[in-house]
């Protein structure tokens, strides 16, 4: 897997999935499995395109759950081909919405997968509508816990607060992780 970190990744073909990725729980494995699995259909680069930090913690002091290390580590054990690990920083947050567009074209994506209520450029103007003006854009079927919650980040970060280890890790798909992050 090639990682990109600063300059823009340009591809005659793909299939990309955007978003905070923070923790590759078992909602973000199930996306990325997915996205693998259209990349082989298609025969064209897998690509996820994520952020460090991720935005809820560069706006909210959320903790970090996955290191750009770890975060590496798993998103390749996945499969992916190509990464971007963009740096979100004070500069990169004031980029328009159609800045932003105009970086995915350079992918020439088949397919984009996020979530129905992802939003992008400076102050979350940009949304899957205006995503789906120019892309065909899809998303993966919810994963949910047992109690019938959604997985998601936030929610593992909630479980850590309480000391819930043993349902951190299964929500992550991997043991012993709460206790390192
Ligand atoms: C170019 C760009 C600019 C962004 N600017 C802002 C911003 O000004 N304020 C904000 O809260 N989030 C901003 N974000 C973060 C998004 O709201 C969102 O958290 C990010 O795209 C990850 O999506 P996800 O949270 O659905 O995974 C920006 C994202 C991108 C790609
Ligand atoms: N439980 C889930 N099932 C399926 N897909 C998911 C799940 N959680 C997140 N995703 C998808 O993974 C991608 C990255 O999402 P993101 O990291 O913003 O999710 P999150 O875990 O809900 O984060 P947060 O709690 O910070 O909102 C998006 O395409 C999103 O729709």
């Amino acid at each position: 897997m090639k990682v990109h970190q600063t300059k823009q990744l340009k591809l005659s073909a793909s299939v990309v999935a955007i978003g905070a990725f923070d923790g590759i729980h078992l909602g973000h494995q199930a996306v990325i499995r997915e996205l693998v699995k259209k990349s082989h259909l298609e025969g064209v680069p897998s690509v996820v395109y994520t952020f460090y930090p991720p935005p809820r913690s560069y706006f909210q002091g959320a903790k970090i759950l996955t290191k750009p290390r770890k975060k590496i580590e798993l998103i390749q054990n996945l499969g992916v081909d190509q990464l971007v690990l963009a740096e979100f920083n004070e500069k990169y947050l004031q980029r328009t919405a159609e800045n932003f567009v105009n970086e995915l074209f350079l992918l020439n994506p088949k397919v984009i997968l996020v979530g129905d209520d992802f939003r992008f450029g400076y102050k979350r103007i940009g949304d899957v509508q205006l995503l789906k003006k120019y892309f065909t854009v899809q998303s993966v079927e919810p994963i949910y816990c047992i109690n019938g919650e959604k997985i998601s980040s936030t929610k593992i970060r909630e479980l850590m607060e309480q000391g819930e280890y043993k349902q951190v890790d299964s929500l992550l798909g991997r043991y012993n992780e709460a206790i390192k992050a």
